[in-house]
């Protein structure tokens, strides 16, 4: 019965048909050459096609060695127009495979080859299609059209006008059925925003903006009740329909679901156990002896005859002995087995060999090659949409910003009461001061570890990004670093400096306010661009913030106030370059006690002495501005290597 409402449901679907509607979101490959410089062949919807693919990774072998893990094993494939389907039980390769079609694996990994219309793939084939990733990578504060107008502005050419740009916005918003909730903001943790189907489709419509020439989806249903699965999967159907190559893995659909396969890629341990119209799966399995039942689903049947589950093909009243339940190797060796000497192996080999046959004759033609991908835009123009976006994060994202205004302004106060209009007579009160200075480093440093999280939220987001093809690693890195690291540095800088430079009354003299003031954001951005680096090494914020709070009891502790610089030995001595925390206490103390007297009527104290006693060089200027510098040194010093690291996530999954 089954067999039938798949059959009558998929009498319309005629692979690889003309396309010839003139709707933008209905434009052929050879239309968006044209739109985005990136094109193939004309008229027709993308065959991608994957010969004899191996992918290996390296595993640690334990002991610095590492030992290669064969994932897939010899998979030969045919996409054309229309809903392709990679099923499999869960670490049968599905996702591996479809990262390797869409060029998302270390191509050092990756044997066997990939044409897109008979050519191979170009270089930076991952710019070229849509991806729709698992999570969710879109924009929480910004609405969908927001969303969706900075792919646009990313990722078509310049040469596409604004109003052009515009109009696909709008299409892609209609074509995806969002209209009500354009302009309703995605949402996050803090943010209500649209409902799960409409924030699946939203990440689809991404993808759409460029009218990709092939479409990937891994796992589209993930986390999706099964009436917005069924809504997401029917319009990708209807996107297929008018012209795409949709290409997605799926665990274990539902009957409605797959029945709106038109190809069915079935994988078991890395090797492909089915390929061909989902509609002959069943027949397939009929001819290896494994007959579904009649109200079974097939893509459960599939999945336990090849994990080797024998109730599946059980009649009601049959009991299954034990015995035969479990013996997936065997079951798994003779669906291969049987796949490779059947009539879909036949046809799928001829297809792929007559694609590869002229791929072959064809070597020789120098033109026949798809183009290089580069960015569809500029730096200059990168920076700008992105520091769009940052603005309006920052503006719409007020809590991060809130807690670092709020927690500024509380600390502040807290040391204004506390050390309320030292007076500047005694031993006591000069040690008030040293005190107070104390904990303003002490509080520029620690209050800034939220700073962990400007890369860790961001890093799925700035991963898919990037290898889409949406920005450079040095936009997205000079837009963070000059519209969320430096301004939020610089407000506590500036809340702290104010409140207590003049309720505790510190050094008088206007110079004297801005250096203190400098020297507090100066301490604070070095400690931000710490945590930048360790968000971009760290992926677990726990971990991130751990190390960050071990750093910096070690700089405190190797910054010569807590224990004299004789005493740490000179083996570890060297330590005290890396504080942070020696800088920015030994500028202040410079500012506070140089050349300055404490007196009370007759006795002195003598503010050098101050200095003295904490092992500090205070004498020439220069011993003052290099704690500046060394503070600059290190900032650029943790940029590098974070920017070193970026580049390096770039690259592959
Ligand atoms: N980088 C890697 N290092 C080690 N093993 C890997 C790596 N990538 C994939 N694998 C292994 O390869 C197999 C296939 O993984 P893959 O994620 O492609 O499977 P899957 O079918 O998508 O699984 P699931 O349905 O659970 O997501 C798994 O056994 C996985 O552990």
């Amino acid at each position: 019965m089954q067999n039938q409402a798949f059959n009558q449901d998929s009498a319309d679907i005629d692979l690889g048909v003309k396309y010839t509607k003139n709707d933008w979101s209905e434009i052929t490959i050879n239309d968006r050459k044209s739109a985005a410089g990136n094109g193939s062949a004309s008229g027709h919807a993308s065959v991608l096609s994957a010969h004899n693919i191996d992918y290996w990774v390296k595993v640690s072998g334990g002991c610095c060695k590492s030992a290669d893990k064969q994932i897939l094993t010899n998979i030969s494939a045919v996409f054309k127009q229309g809903m392709s389907a990679i099923m499999g039980p869960t670490g049968s390769g599905k996702s591996s495979f479809l990262d390797v079609l869409a060029g998302r694996k270390d191509p050092a990994g990756v044997r066997g080859h990939l044409l897109l219309d008979g050519k191979p793939v170009p270089e930076n084939f991952k710019c070229m299609v849509g991806y729709v990733v698992q999570d969710d990578v879109v924009m929480g504060t910004l609405t969908v059209r927001e969303n969706f107008s900075f792919s646009a502005a990313l990722r078509l050419p310049s040469s596409v006008s604004t109003g052009e740009r515009n109009e696909r916005v709008r299409q892609v918003i209609k074509d995806l059925g969002l209209t009500r909730c354009a302009d309703t903001k995605v949402g996050n943790e803090f943010i209500r925003g649209v409902s799960g189907g409409e924030r699946k489709r939203c990440n689809i419509g991404m993808e759409l903006i460029i009218s990709p020439p092939v479409l990937f989806l891994d796992e589209p249903t993930t986390g999706l009740d099964a009436n917005t699965a069924n809504t997401v999967l029917m319009f990708l159907r209807k996107l297929s329909r008018k012209g795409r190559t949709i290409i997605f893995s799926i665990h274990q659909p539902r009957f409605s679901i797959y029945r709106l396969f038109d190809n069915l890629l079935l994988l078991s341990q890395g090797v492909t156990v089915y390929h061909g119209p989902a509609r002959e799966a069943l027949d397939f399995f009929k001819t290896q002896g494994f007959i579904c039942q009649e109200h079974n689903n097939p893509p459960d049947f599939f999945l336990d005859v090849i994990n080797g589950d024998l109730r599946a093909l059980a009649d009601d009243d049959q009991t299954v002995d034990d015995d035969l339940e479990t013996e997936p190797v065997s079951q798994h060796d003779m669906l291969v087995e049987g796949f490779k000497k059947s009539q879909w192996n036949q046809r799928l080999r001829s297809e792929a060999e007559a694609i590869s046959n002229e791929f072959e004759s064809n070597r020789c033609n120098k033109g026949d090659k798809h183009e290089k991908i580069e960015y569809a835009t500029s730096f200059g123009r990168q920076v700008g949409v992105l520091a769009w976006r940052s603005v309006r994060n920052l503006i719409r994202n007020p809590e991060t910003a809130g807690i670092t205004i709020g927690s500024s302004l509380l600390f502040s106060i807290i040391i204004s009461a506390i050390f309320w209009q030292l007076g500047g007579s005694t031993d006591r009160d000069v040690k008030d001061r040293e005190g107070v200075l104390f904990f303003l480093i002490m509080n520029q440093m620690f209050f800034n570890m939220s700073a962990v999280e400007i890369f860790i939220n961001e890093r799925k987001l700035f991963m898919h990004e990037n290898m889409s093809g949406f920005y450079r690693v040095s936009s997205y890195f000079i837009v963070k670093l000059i519209f969320d690291i430096i301004p939020l540095r610089m407000v506590p800088a500036i809340i702290t400096s104010c409140i207590v430079y003049f309720s505790v009354d510190l050094r008088p003299g206007a110079d004297n306010f801005f250096l203190f003031m400098l020297c507090l954001f100066m301490t604070c951005l070095t400690a931000a661009c710490l945590c930048f680096l360790l968000s971009s090494l760290i992926r677990v914020f726990s971990v991130a913030q751990l190390t960050l709070a071990l750093s910096y009891v070690l700089m405190m502790l190797f910054g010569g106030f807590l224990i004299q610089f004789d005493s740490i030995g000179d083996w570890l001595s060297w330590l005290q370059y890396l504080s942070i925390f020696k800088y920015g206490m030994t500028a202040l103390y410079i500012i506070e006690f140089k050349d300055r007297q404490f007196c009370n009527g007759t006795t002195c104290f003598d503010g050098n002495l101050s200095l003295a006693q904490s092992d500090m060089d205070f004498e020439s200027t220069w011993d003052f501005w290099q704690n500046y510098v060394a503070l600059a040194g290190l900032s650029v010093v943790f940029l590098i290597l974070c920017y070193i690291q970026l580049r390096r996530m770039k690259k592959t999954t």
